[in-house]
């Protein structure tokens, strides 16, 4: 059940009997993220910082809580060079696994959640170093409005994005395309600036993005996921599996936090 958002979310007050203004999405994905770092962030631990416009909200509070002396002796570990820069502007303190192998937490946005918990990542192009860093958290928190909710992976009909060395990309697409031809497979190259035409889209590994869209479901996710790992120039594939340990959705009706069974 949904848990109704506490009074200081209300634009209104007793003084000033205006009208609410409804939340906007970014309203959302502020309050998902506020609410993770405020309910499991706490000083002494290591934090993985997740990449997107949701995970941005978490980075700045974990940023305001560290200047107001809130948190202290916290080390985190970016999943983006664009999340990096972010943490050192709020002046966070930054480590990387090499050093901290295991993170106790991670917060992180994701593109679509199924009921069983299972995302989609990688719309903002940091699904490798996501990936690498959630797998070595002991509790992996994702906030996201409801937007994101689906009935089954793929189910929004907007991108999953596979990870490819660029070397013969096209190859691979065509590999993808035939290997998930049962689920109406279009196997797209990301662009930088989304267009049909320009340059391609490397993400900070320096690789490429191929977007797979898909008609149908794609049915066994731990199968799929493993087909796309055997092929010879996958990096990594957006599906991550029985990854997360709590999805914190703010919707029009409140906040639910799901947990994992
Ligand atoms: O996986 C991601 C980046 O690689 C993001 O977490 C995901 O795309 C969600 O982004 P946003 O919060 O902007 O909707």
């Amino acid at each position: 059940m949904a848990i109704p958002y506490p009074p200081h979310f209300s634009l209104s007050s007793p003084e000033t009997p205006i009208e609410p203004l409804p939340l906007t999405q970014d309203d959302l994905k502020k309050i998902a993220a506020y609410k993770a770092v405020d309910d499991f962030v706490e000083s002494g631990m290591v934090v993985g910082l997740g990449t997107g416009s949701t995970a941005k909200h978490a980075v700045d509070r974990i940023g305001e809580l560290i200047q107001k002396g809130i948190l202290s002796n916290i080390v985190c570990i970016p999943t983006s060079t664009r999340t990096q820069e972010q943490a050192l502007s709020l002046q966070i303190p930054l480590s990387d696994l090499d050093s901290h192998p295991v993170v106790d937490l991670t917060i992180d946005g994701a593109d679509e959640v199924d009921p069983h918990l299972n995302l989609v990542k990688g719309r903002g192009g940091s699904l490798l170093r996501e990936k690498l860093i959630e797998s070595a958290s002991r509790k992996f928190v994702v906030v996201v409005d409801e937007s994101k909710l689906v009935k089954y992976i793929g189910g929004s009909g907007l991108a999953m994005p596979v990870e490819v060395v660029p070397f013969c990309w096209k190859f691979n697409a065509r590999r993808l395309e035939e290997v998930f031809g049962y689920a109406g497979c279009r196997a797209q190259l990301r662009r930088k600036g989304g267009g049909g035409d320009g340059d391609a889209y490397v993400t900070d590994n320096g690789n490429y993005i191929v977007d797979l869209y898909l008609e149908r479901a794609i049915g066994d996710l731990k199968a799929a996921s493993e087909a796309m790992m055997r092929m010879s120039g996958v990096v990594e594939n957006g599906m991550f599996l029985d990854m997360a340990t709590a999805v914190i959705v703010a919707g029009s009706g409140g906040i639910t936090v799901k947990d994992k069974v």
